[in-house]
């Protein structure tokens, strides 16, 4: 029988949000998680996270079995409260670090060898699991691969103009076409891999975000975890 306090208490809800960059997977998984009360990770900083360790210790980025060989070395640990997610590597903040061009420019590299998606998929499951309340986690493979039992899974897209834009913007002056190129080329890499591809799950709800409004994007994905919440 259920005690009161369990029927007060509203059930775990796992949501996982998967799309290219720009599409405001961050931005909408950070605000959906801190109006719910739900954890919140960010499944790009770790990979970008373990891409700084390899740069920052010599590794060389273009021999996937030189990352493959170090890919359970760093100690990587995610924060996962929404108004304030961390990152750290062995005990460092990482947090601006990662966000370089010279990593942006490597990840996907480093992102596509096997050893380190199964290092980092385990950690995101294990994070996952540990999430009292339910979680929102974000990336490129998490309703397909991470975890494909999630009770509800969104596919942010829009189109490569308003993702450059938006990114631009946030690189303060950046030129746009710039942008638009290296976001494309990325998308390719990480849709292209072998293992565990950026991909829309079938079960996946798609948003078209281009000519949304974030607040938008928000009440929409807020509405869609209310009523599976509401049906668990
Ligand atoms: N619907 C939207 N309309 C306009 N700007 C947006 C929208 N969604 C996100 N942004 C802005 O676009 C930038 C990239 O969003 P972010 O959440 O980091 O995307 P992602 O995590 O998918 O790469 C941020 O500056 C964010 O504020
Ligand atoms: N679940 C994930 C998340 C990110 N990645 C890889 C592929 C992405 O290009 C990089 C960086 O992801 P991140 O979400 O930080 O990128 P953006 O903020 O969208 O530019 O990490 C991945 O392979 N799998």
């Amino acid at each position: 029988m259920e005690t009161a306090a369990a029927a007060r208490t509203a059930p775990a809800v796992i949501v996982a949000i998967d799309g290219p960059s720009g599409t405001g997977k961050s931005s909408t998984s950070k605000a959906v998680a801190a109006q719910l009360g739900l954890s919140y990770l960010d499944t790009g900083a770790q990979y970008r996270a373990i891409t700084w360790w390899m740069v920052n210790n010599g590794i060389d980025i273009t021999d996937p079995s030189a990352i493959a060989g170090a890919a359970d070395k760093p100690e990587i640990v995610s924060g996962t409260d929404p108004s304030g997610p961390t990152i750290a590597v062995d005990g460092t903040d990482v947090a601006g670090p990662i966000r370089t061009e010279e990593v942006t420019s490597k990840v996907s590299a480093v992102s596509a060898v096997p050893e380190v998606r199964t290092r980092i998929t385990e950690l995101q499951r294990s994070i996952a699991a540990g999430a009292g309340a339910g979680i929102v986690v974000e990336g490129r493979d998490i309703g397909t691969t991470v975890l494909p039992d999630a009770d509800l899974k969104i596919f942010l897209t829009a189109s490569p103009e308003a993702r450059a834009a938006r990114r631009s913007g946030e690189l303060k002056g950046a030129d746009v076409a710039a942008t638009r190129d290296s976001l494309i080329k990325r998308d390719a890499a990480d849709s292209g891999r072998k293992t565990s591809p950026l991909a829309k799950a079938g079960d996946a709800v798609e948003v078209d975000t281009t000519d949304l409004t974030l607040q938008q994007v928000i009440e929409c994905v807020v509405t869609l975890v209310e009523e599976k919440r509401a049906a668990k």
